[in-house]
């Protein structure tokens, strides 16, 4: 059975956690997601610690956002570590991203929209005014053109933005919650089945997989529920 499109976060305190979150979910899922906690804790060698002996595909989620020539460096930097993907912020411009596609041609650059931490009041208050969907779709339309292989959103506005971009962008969209899981921090969410029928090429999942007793079991259950909606044609794009 392939795995379900599901990277799952290891937003873990220490490695072990980590390393364990990773062998319990990786029967299940494509990919796992290293981000800052854990790649400024312990740097590149938590990449080994997490990959295992699985063919899992590794996400490094830096968001990185600086001037094109220093987020050039960072991009060649984490070459050798091999990422499939590798995010920066869609903010830093179109120099910037295209910079980071050059430097890393065999990792697949993801350009972060707007934040699904984000409320339209948020976004007011740092003077993007507006619907979050307006900004995400400006943003992403802006990335792409810039190189970018794949876009961040929320799984609101995934739908939105295929329509912007097309179907050869993959759409990865973190804010997810089953139902019946709070949001805790993610302001902008949908259910798994619903980003996936909306368009979402690659569901990041953290804390419901990671909190749950059972991570593996959690991740287990996500994956039998997207698969069912593929078998049931839920998908509408
Ligand atoms: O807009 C974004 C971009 C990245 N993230 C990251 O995704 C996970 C989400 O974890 P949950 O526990 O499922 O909330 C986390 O690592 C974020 O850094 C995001 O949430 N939103």
């Amino acid at each position: 059975m392939r795995p379900a499109p599901i990277a799952v976060a290891l937003d873990a305190p220490d490695l072990e956690t980590a390393a364990r979150w990773a062998s319990l979910v990786t029967p299940h899922v494509s990919t796992i997601k290293v981000g800052l906690e854990l790649y400024l804790r312990y740097g590149p060698e938590v990449i080994a610690s997490v990959r295992g002996a699985s063919g899992v595909d590794i996400f490094l989620d830096l968001k990185l956002h600086d001037i094109p020539n220093t987020v050039a460096g960072a991009a060649r930097a984490v070459g050798r570590l091999r990422p499939a993907i590798l995010t920066v912020h869609a903010a830093g411009g179109p120099a910037m991203i295209s910079e980071a596609v050059q430097a890393l041609p065999d990792t697949r650059i993801a350009a972060v929209t707007v934040l699904t931490s984000l409320s339209e009041a948020d976004l007011e208050r740092i003077g993007l005014a507006g619907p979050p969907g307006d900004a995400v779709r400006r943003l992403a339309a802006m990335a792409v053109g810039a190189g970018a292989q794949a876009l961040v959103c929320s799984p609101q506005e995934v739908a939105a933005v295929r329509g912007e971009v097309g179907p050869d962008i993959t759409l990865i969209t973190p804010g997810v919650r089953p139902a019946g899981s709070g949001s805790q921090d993610q302001a902008r969410v949908a259910t798994p089945e619903q980003a996936f029928a909306d368009g979402a090429d690659l569901l990041v999942i953290g804390r419901p997989i990671t909190g749950s007793a059972d991570p593996g079991a959690a991740a287990a259950g996500i994956a039998a529920a997207l698969r069912r909606s593929a078998a049931a044609g839920d998908r509408r794009v």
